[in-house]
């Protein structure tokens, strides 16, 4: 039995992600902190919403979805009810594995992992790392879990923040890339729809490009751009502005806040 406690945007998300990955809604329960919400998730998934004490009695698995925030609170709470066995996966920004186990006591088995939403296509990003007690057994499991709905990754929990930053936080920085793009279609008169399509398609198309073919970006980059021509006369423009200096700038204070974030 797996259960999700704070089962929000990312808790959803990882649900319906195991739902499609072949669990049976019997064998998910979620918990949430307003009854409207549970109810929706029950008519939605047919998964049985209970208490996050009883989640933690009835599972072998808990998945920890809330706010970095109301992490403490939720130990507090479940830290009486938490079976000496029971693995405990934390997908929380900037909560480490020691913050975990020194709320949930004694030898108790923590994954953190840090997806990223689009866990609701199957493409998600996960990065994991192991707790002091976690085993090559834990982060098999915990692998098993996240593999359908996309890549894992296992990393040093001292790169956990970064990750957060860049693959956490990343799918948000495409969205703003897209408005912004949209935005220059809009400037140059296109409809809406058009250049959302426009934009869209060629989103898709340079990340399966660079998924796919193996190339360095800075390869890839340069087949677009001919001598004297349009490409570069807008790359011009992005360096002229930092563009590059804005992302390394911007990914930084994201690594930042999650370091913060953990410590309440
Ligand atoms: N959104 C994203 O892209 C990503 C988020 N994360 C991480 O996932 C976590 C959740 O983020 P997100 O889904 O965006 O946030 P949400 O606010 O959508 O989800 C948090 C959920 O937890 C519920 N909750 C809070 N306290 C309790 C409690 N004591 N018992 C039961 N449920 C509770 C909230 O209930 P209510 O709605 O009633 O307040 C809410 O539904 C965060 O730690 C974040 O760092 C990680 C990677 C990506
Ligand atoms: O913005 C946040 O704090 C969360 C963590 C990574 C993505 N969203």
């Amino acid at each position: 039995m797996i259960a999700i406690l704070g089962t929000g945007k990312m808790g959803e998300a990882l649900l319906s992600g195991l739902l499609r990955a072949g669990f049976k809604p019997g064998d998910v329960l979620a918990t949430a902190r307003r009854t409207e919400r549970a109810k929706d998730l029950e008519e939605r998934y047919g998964v049985r919403t209970v208490s996050n004490a009883e989640a933690a009695k009835s599972a072998d698995t808990i998945i920890l979805a809330v706010k970095p925030q109301d992490m403490a609170s939720l130990l507090g709470e479940i830290a009486p009810h938490v079976p000496a066995d029971l693995l405990v996966i934390s997908a929380a920004a900037g909560i480490t594995t020691s913050f975990v186990e020194s709320r949930l006591g004694a030898d108790i088995p923590v994954v953190r992992v840090m997806s990223n939403t689009p866990v609701l296509v199957d493409e998600a990003m996960s990065v994991i790392s192991a707790g002091a007690h976690a085993s090559e057994e834990h982060l098999k499991r915990t692998e098993d879990l996240l593999r359908p709905v996309g890549k894992v990754l296992r990393i040093p929990e001292s790169q956990q923040d970064a990750a957060t930053a860049l693959s956490g936080s990343g799918p948000a920085y495409f969205f703003y890339l897209v408005e912004a793009m949209v935005d220059a279609g809009i400037l140059l008169g296109m409809p809406r729809a058009a250049a959302l399509d426009m934009v869209t398609q060629s989103i898709v198309g340079a990340a399966i490009m660079l998924r796919d073919s193996g190339e360095h970006p800075v390869i890839l980059r340069e087949a677009v751009t001919s001598p004297g021509g349009t490409t570069i006369a807008a790359i011009a423009e992005l360096e002229r502005h930092s563009v590059r200096a804005a992302f390394l700038a911007a990914i930084e204070a994201a690594r930042n806040r999650g370091r913060e974030l953990a410590e309440g």
